[in-house]
């Protein structure tokens, strides 16, 4: 194993065996928790009937020599009719060592499979809500394929390691020791060095050779992530694959992936072909080297027949536990590898974290104000130069602006997704910096731009606003925002299905969804984030009074491209490269004749266009009747 020399000149581990290290000390503290005293007595136990064990099964070689011996008549001197019985009782000895064996083997297994059980729900627990509050960066930088899988294999790991670890590693090292006592006392020193030295030779070989492997293994891993990673994002995009009619590229980007999982799979094959043989070659050299040994000491008289058998089994036993510890240091290597991982994500620093000692946000109001913030995704690129605006109570604020402009950053902010750079956003007073996320979060209500939903039905999804409301709060919830005629309309009604991210849902049907859970939720804010984007004329209508009666005395933030639907707002702010560049009521900004005026007469002659074409269509259509299929 490679050791590195620290500064001072002291042995220090290297990084891949520091990490290691800590996964192992790490892991310790879920196997043998504080809090659990029931747990830990059952570590003791397994141990003590591991130790019950392996002296049970050390039993087994000495029956076979005291058989052959008595067989071979090389047994002491005594009466005939001990010739007989001195066998008989060896050999239920024999059986009963194996029984005893197999019994505590068993009684250990029981004993620990819920401290590694216990280890593997509380480790999975922990990352998934460590998941849930790392900050939107981390997840929007991650793929999600990937990180389940991060996830699923660091599990798995925690049971390879526990079951191979406690229930193996360990009972092959206290055989060792004693057939290694044994040899030395029995036979003398020479058979022990041939024992040490096969052992050492065969772990050395197996050591280096997992280790390559282990390599192999990582690229392998890695290629699996990607592979897997490309076939769910591409599976989730299924629809633009098929408007781009780019299934085949779809096709061959997969492949290229698995192309590489192919490579590292057949590298894996072949060095465990030659892992194999190299052990098999160890063994079987120190195996013929002691007894030839045994022979010569049998032909000598030194030794008897007996004893000839009694060091070959004895071999054959500590050869089946070593030839499982090749594959036992292979999977707990791995399985630390990928415990690892999970462990770095779990190691991972939420980026917005409450301050020691935050409050709950205490709201009276409430009046939001963003107090000259300045912010950037990315150091290089400022989005937001300054903007200063105020929502009093129970007002209604709409940002329009261009594209890219920052608008929906400054929801993202609000909800503090991330925190400003410089300047402050408040709350009754309170800057966000300052309370605690989840009373923040609980006062706040938000129809964003992208509706996606739970893959569960309807009434899960509306009551995901508030999970103690009752059936007939969720309809008038869903009345409210106008969804409930359609749900109507659904053989299965609430219960209805809405596929993986709501897919089997209209666009405007989602959103409509999302505004019946923001409705249940009932919160003093509200965040329109182009609440009625995916909507047409009509429905927009009645969505849009359905939110006026929700924002009526909320202080409501709507960020909106379409004007029709901010013209009653208390105050309009065009945002223009991160910086105000207008604000006013719907009169006052058309009579400045700037921005907003432009934008509006824009999206006026659009509007116009579009009824146009529509009542040019309808006449056609009436005219014609509906198109029918040529035969
Ligand atoms: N997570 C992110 N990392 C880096 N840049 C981002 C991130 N999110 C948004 N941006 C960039 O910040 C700018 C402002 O984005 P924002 O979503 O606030 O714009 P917007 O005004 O709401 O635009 P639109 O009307 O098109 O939704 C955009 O240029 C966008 O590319």
């Amino acid at each position: 194993m490679v050791q590195q020399n620290g500064p001072a000149g002291k042995p220090k581990v290297s990084g891949d065996e520091g990490a290691l290290l800590s996964t192992v000390r790490n892991l310790w503290t879920y196997m043998w928790p504080d809090n659990r005293p029931d747990l830990r007595l059952r570590v003791m136990l397994a141990i003590a009937a591991l130790l019950v064990s392996k002296v049970a099964i050390t039993l087994v070689p000495f029956a076979y020599k005291g058989i052959v011996d008595s067989l071979d008549g090389a047994a002491p001197d005594g009466p005939l009719v001990m010739g007989l019985a001195v066998p008989i009782v060896l050999v239920i000895a024999y059986g009963l060592a194996n029984v005893f064996d197999a019994g505590f083997q068993q009684l250990r297994d029981v004993l620990f499979a819920s401290v590694g059980q216990h280890a593997v729900r509380r480790l999975a627990n922990e990352t998934f809500e460590h998941m849930h509050r790392l900050s939107l960066r981390f997840h929007l930088a991650r793929r999600t394929g990937g990180l389940s899988r991060v996830i699923e294999r660091g599990t798995k790991g925690i049971e390879t390691v526990v079951r191979f670890t406690m229930l193996n590693t360990a009972p092959t090292l206290v055989e060792f020791i004693i057939v290694g006592i044994i040899f030395a006392v029995m036979f003398g020193i020479s058979y022990l060095g041939v024992l040490v030295v096969t052992v050492w030779a065969y772990l050395y070989f197996t050591i280096k050779a997992s280790n390559w492997r282990i390599s192999i293994r990582r690229d392998m891993n890695m290629s699996d992530t990607d592979a897997n990673s490309k076939a769910i994002d591409s599976l989730l995009n299924f629809e633009t694959v098929k408007y781009f009619a780019n299934e085949k590229m779809e096709a061959r980007r997969f492949d290229e992936a698995m192309a590489g999982y192919e490579r590292s799979a057949i590298r894996i094959w072949t060095s465990l072909g030659v892992l194999n043989f190299g052990q098999a070659a160890i063994f079987y050299t120190g195996l013929i080297v002691i007894s030839i040994m045994s022979v010569n000491g049998v032909m000598s008289g030194a030794l008897t027949l007996g004893d000839f058998v009694l060091l070959n089994t004895f071999l054959m036993q500590v050869y089946r536990p070593l030839n499982f510890i090749g594959f036992v240091y292979r999977e707990i290597r791995q399985g630390l590898t990928d415990i690892e991982e999970m462990f770095k994500l779990l190691d991972q620093k939420p980026e917005i974290e409450d301050r020691p000692g935050a409050k709950p946000l205490a709201v009276t109001g409430p009046v939001i104000r963003f107090n000259d913030v300045h912010f950037a995704y990315d150091a290089e690129r400022p989005i937001l130069k300054g903007v200063s605006f105020e929502i009093p109570a129970g007002h209604t604020v709409a940002v329009v602006g261009p594209s890219g402009a920052g608008k929906s950053t400054l929801s993202r902010l609000l909800y503090r997704f991330y925190d400003v750079g410089s300047g402050a956003i408040t709350i009754d007073g309170q800057d966000l910096r300052d309370v605690t996320q989840e009373s923040l979060r609980a006062r706040i209500g938000m129809v964003p731009q992208d509706t996606v939903l739970f893959n569960d039905s309807i009434a899960y999804n509306i009551r995901y606003g508030r999970p103690d409301a009752n059936d007939e709060e969720v309809r008038r919830a869903a009345d409210m925002a106008q969804i409930g005629p359609f749900i109507a309309t659904l053989p299965k009604g609430y219960d209805s299905q809405v596929g993986e991210r709501g897919l089997k849902l209209s666009g405007g049907e989602k959103q409509r969804v999302a505004i019946a859970r923001t409705i249940l939720k009932a919160p003093p804010i509200l965040i329109l984030d182009e609440a009625t984007s995916a909507l047409d004329t009509k429905t927009e209508q009645d969505i849009q009074s359905a939110l006026d009666v929700v924002s009526a005395n909320r202080t409501t933030l709507v960020i909106a491209h379409r004007l029709s639907t901010v013209v009653n707002a208390n105050e309009i702010i065009v945002l223009k490269d991160g910086q105000i560049a207008e604000r006013g009521t719907h009169f006052d900004l058309l009579g400045r004749q700037g921005l907003y005026a432009q934008m509006w007469s824009r999206q006026r002659e659009a509007t116009e266009a579009e009824e146009r074409a529509r009542r040019v269509a309808a006449d056609a259509e009436g005219l014609l009747g509906p198109a029918r299929t040529s035969v």
